[in-house]
């Protein structure tokens, strides 16, 4: 403890000491250094006192004395001026802080008159400077306190500061208390306003007092901010500050709606980009496929993604979104069919507060809205009720959305990209889709083949799922067995490259050595692949047209399908090229 941090005050006391009791007051501290003086002392102050003086001896004892002759008293022995000493008489008392000296308060008399002062009345005089030591110490100690609490809030507001949302904290009436500049920037309000502030002025639907009695904390509550030119709509978070079970005020943090989008595109799109050189698959249906990808990426039209249940259909609609000028904007992925049927509006649209019973305070952002500037996936459309078919199209041909209870339109700038394993032609005939809708959506049509129209990527899947496993499963399987590799191929894959990949995955987790074999395939393969050669020896029977699309693919495969080599392909299947070319076209392999 450092008595030089309250000089002033001790000289003050020392001041009053020495004009109460006549005599000359030094006060040193824990250093010997002379924090204050009077009388002839005072051109001195800032001077450390000889180390051999009585102040360094009262330092020692921590206890308090006077001297009645000076040189014969036992703090003198050391002192080189004890034979020749000028002082009548000295009084000596520690200033202490508990049981630490944090220095001495000294009267030192030159004269007899003053000697006399001294000893007049010394027990009182020792209570009397016990006291003027005690306060010396109480004012040290508030003054360190004061310090602490000035150096914790100038900390705090460095925190509050580097914190990147808007911070305000309230009391029970409201009343802003502390807040952040990043606050008073997110409201538009000038300096030092805010202290003036109510919170109810910037949130004008909370109800505080509500808040107070349930002391339970609100997470992302949606609000909209209007003051003055300031419009703005943001999410708020509110903590309560309970000070044993009651609440005494609540700090608010605040992010811009932009900001909140912003963030959780930042997770979302950065955990899964995907590109196009990703999907594996090199046979010529499926390279087509990517081609068509890849212009459809330079676009903003709608794309309708045929395809049978895990062929890749996501996988393509997130390629052509990271291909696409918005890849750095969200991709928001929604599928129509695994929500209920009630809450799949609210989802694609969010609602606002109140909009139904249940509904969150501060109400819920849609999909639709997240993905503004970025791209909107909805898989499974065919199973769109009919009802929010008709408000997807107003949506599709407007461009703005209308939440759930909502009175105000909100323009939106979003792609749609719709997934589906239905026939949605079909399904249009049948009246359960509308057809103006289908349209709309079919825009860039994009059909993915079933895993079984390209047996000739199963070899090359095979190999990069084998890898993805191994690193999954931390384990070194690098090779498959040719009679397993020809089962595969042969396998009719009703699940597509889901269900290859569960395959390899199964296969992987059963394998014991490096190589996959037989045994290690799932129930199902051995069974098929058991009925196959029951029926037909090695092979599991295709049908005429799957036989001919996969030897027609193999043809091409060898010989090449250009102009010049399409005669040789011709000529090893049996047919004419003209006919070669109508089979091409019905299996869509050009
Ligand atoms: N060509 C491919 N290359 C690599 N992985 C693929 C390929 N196609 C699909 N997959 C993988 O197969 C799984 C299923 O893909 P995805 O979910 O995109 O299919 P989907 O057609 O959207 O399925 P569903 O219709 O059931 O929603 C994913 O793990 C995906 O990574």
């Amino acid at each position: 403890m450092d008595l030089s941090r309250i000089s002033s005050s001790v000289q003050h006391i020392a001041e009053v000491i020495a004009s109460v009791i006549k005599v000359d007051v030094t006060i040193v501290d824990h250093k010997l250094n002379r924090i204050a003086a009077t009388g002839c002392y005072v051109e001195q102050i800032g001077t450390r006192v000889n180390k051999n003086s009585v102040f360094s001896y009262a330092l020692q004892q921590g206890e308090g004395f006077l001297i009645e002759n000076p040189g014969e008293h036992e703090a003198c022995f050391r002192c080189s001026e004890k034979t020749h000493c000028r002082e009548y008489a000295q009084v000596c008392c520690p200033i202490k802080n508990d049981t630490e000296t944090i220095g001495v308060i000294g009267l030192i008399a030159f004269s007899q008159e003053q000697k006399s002062a001294v000893l007049h009345n010394k027990n009182n005089l020792m209570e009397f400077l016990n006291r003027m030591a005690d306060l010396i110490a109480v004012k040290l100690v508030e003054e360190e306190k004061t310090e602490k609490i000035k150096l914790l809030a100038k900390e705090l507001e460095t925190v509050l500061d580097a914190v990147d949302r808007g911070i305000i904290a309230v009391n029970q009436e409201g009343k802003c208390i502390h807040f952040n500049r990043k606050a008073e920037d997110f409201f538009g309000i000038g300096e030092g306003i805010l202290s003036k502030m109510k919170i109810q002025q910037l949130l004008e639907n909370i109800s505080l007092e509500e808040m107070l009695k349930q002391h339970c904390p609100l997470t992302n509550t949606e609000f909209r901010y209007h003051r003055g030119g300031h419009r703005m709509r943001g999410i708020f978070n509110a903590n309560p500050i309970m000070i044993e079970s009651e609440a005494v005020g609540i700090v608010f943090t605040f992010m811009k709606i932009s900001e909140a989008l912003k963030t959780i595109n930042d997770i979302t799109t950065a955990m899964i980009e995907t590109s196009l050189d990703n999907i594996i698959g090199s046979s010529r249906c499926f390279a087509a496929v990517k081609e068509e990808a890849a212009r459809a990426a330079q676009s903003s039209s709608t794309i309708l993604i045929q395809g049978e249940s895990g062929t890749g259909k996501e996988l393509f609609a997130r390629a052509i979104h990271f291909h696409s000028s918005r890849k750095q904007e969200p991709f928001i992925p929604i599928n129509c069919a695994a929500i209920p049927e009630q809450l799949l509006e609210s989802e694609l649209f969010g609602y606002e507060e109140g909009a139904f019973t249940g509904a969150k305070r501060g109400g819920k952002t849609g999909k639709f809205e997240l993905a503004n500037r970025g791209t909107i996936f909805l898989d499974e459309i065919g199973d769109m009720p009919l009802h929010l078919q008709t408000k997807l199209l107003r949506v599709l041909q407007e461009n703005v959305i209308e939440k759930v209870g909502g009175k105000d339109y909100i323009p939106i700038n979003v792609r749609v990209i719709a997934a589906t394993n239905k026939n949605l032609e079909e399904k249009v005939n049948e009246g359960e889709f509308r057809k103006d809708l289908f349209y709309r959506l079919n825009v860039i049509p994009i059909n993915i083949p079933p895993l079984r129209d390209r047996r000739e990527d199963i070899p090359i899947l095979v190999e990069a799922l084998l890898e993805k496993c191994n690193l999954k499963l931390e384990k070194k399987v690098t090779q498959v067995d040719n009679a397993v590799l020809n089962q595969l191929i042969a396998y009719h894959w009703p699940g597509n490259v889901r269900e290859l990949e569960n395959t390899i995955e199964y296969a992987v987790n059963m394998c014991r050595g490096e190589r996959i074999l037989k045994e290690d395939l799932p129930n199902r393969l051995k069974r098929k692949e058991a009925e196959n050669e029951a029926v037909a020896g090695e092979q599991r029977i295709m049908t005429i047209k799957e036989l001919e699309c996969y030897e027609i693919q193999k043809a091409l495969r060898i010989f090449g399908g250009s102009k010049q080599t399409i005669d040789k392909a011709a000529e090893a299947l049996g047919m004419g090229r003209a006919t070669l070319y109508r089979k091409m076209k019905e299996y869509q392999l050009i």
